[in-house]
């Protein structure tokens, strides 16, 4: 399968009134099409801005570090390097929305409240797929119907706000998909929701994922999430990527100390009596980054002068997998 997104040492500052804050430090994945990459973290560890910035939303404040590179196939198969496109360009009209999807936890993110659900999915239509009006209202009634929205043909022209939070939700699915995405970027779209409504809509997802041949990243705080939908997880720490894989393999098997923790958070069935794990002490802020291994001042098994001093590198422990941990690289230890 091909890459359908490849981002490599993607690094974001912010200018602030506090001076300079690097939130996200080099940081590279890839998105294959018809498979889902989860982007896990706690708050704050960057995964929003990540995405962010392969769509181009950052806001005048960021700075992207000249040896970033993002780049993605098109759907009629012409790489696009994304840091080098025009903001004001056709190319970014077609990045966003017609390449690539995005939603949100809270739809009304997508929505404008003024129009109705089928203006906004018929725009969509038109500029990315079907000009002719007609057709692109079968088209957003089909999909409508797809998500899972009872009595398609009247909901079309109601507006957000007529609707329940799990109904916009899907509507907002919807709207995403009107134009065709080949990939879709789904930031924390089941947080808000109960857990009833969440587990409904994240098998709707799966299933529009493989029925569309979809590439997906999909960003929680939840590895227990991560685990039902997608198929390969980078895991994510003060804005790095401290640990990669396909999501079988790293959860029987987690390498990084901060993965084990996460791993270790998740109540299990057989273990709902047993006190949660949670990974000790607190996220630090961005602007308080400590210096080598981003993980050093919560991690159990820190070695002593090694990983407050030195930042590490990304190793393969074995083929597939990728992790940033002195633990694991034995001759970047001995050449330390
Ligand atoms: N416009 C901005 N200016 C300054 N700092 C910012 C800006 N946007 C984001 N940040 C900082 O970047 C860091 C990463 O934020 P981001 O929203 O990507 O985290 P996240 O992992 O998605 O967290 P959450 O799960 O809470 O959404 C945060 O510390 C945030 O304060």
């Amino acid at each position: 399968m091909g890459d359908l997104l490849t981002v490599e040492n993607l690094t974001i500052s912010f200018r602030t009134d506090e001076g300079l804050i690097t939130p996200v430090q080099d940081v590279s994945f890839s998105v294959q099409k018809g498979r889902t990459l989860g982007l896990v973290g706690e708050s704050g560890s960057g995964k929003s801005v990540s995405t962010k910035a392969v769509m181009r939303l950052l806001p005048g404040s960021a700075v992207i570090a000249p040896d970033t590179r993002m780049h993605y196939t098109a759907k009629d198969g012409q790489r696009v390097e994304v840091e080098k496109l025009d903001p004001r360009s056709r190319a970014i009209r077609r990045l966003r929305g017609g390449e690539i999807g995005m939603i949100f936890q809270e739809p009304m993110a997508s929505f404008s409240p003024v129009y109705t659900i089928g203006n906004q999915m018929i725009e969509a239509i038109r500029l990315h797929r079907e000009p002719n009006k007609r057709q692109a209202r079968e088209i957003a009634i089909a999909m409508l119907e797809r998500v899972g929205l009872s009595d398609p043909a009247t909901r079309i022209d109601q507006y957000p706000h007529e609707m329940s939070g799990g109904m916009r939700q899907r509507a907002m699915i919807a709207l995403a998909l009107s134009a065709g995405p080949a990939l879709l970027i789904a930031d924390e779209p089941t947080t808000a929701l109960d857990v009833t409504i969440q587990a409904q809509v994240l098998d709707l997802m799966r299933e529009l994922q493989r029925d569309l041949g979809m590439g997906m990243i999909f960003i929680t705080h939840d590895l227990g999430v991560i685990a039902q939908i997608a198929q390969d997880v980078a895991v994510m720490y003060l804005g790095t990527i401290v640990e990669r894989g396909p999501t079988a393999e790293v959860i029987r098997d987690p390498k990084h100390p901060y993965t084990q923790g996460l791993l270790a958070a998740i109540p299990s069935l057989d273990r709902l009596n047993a006190r949660m794990t949670p990974v000790p002490g607190d996220i630090p802020s961005p602007t308080e980054r400590p210096t080598g291994c981003p993980f050093h001042t919560r991690c159990v098994h820190a070695i002593a002068g090694l990983c407050s001093a030195r930042t590490p590198r990304e190793i393969a422990p074995e083929p597939g997998r990728a992790v940033r941990c002195w633990l694991h690289d034995e001759a970047g230890r001995s050449a330390a």
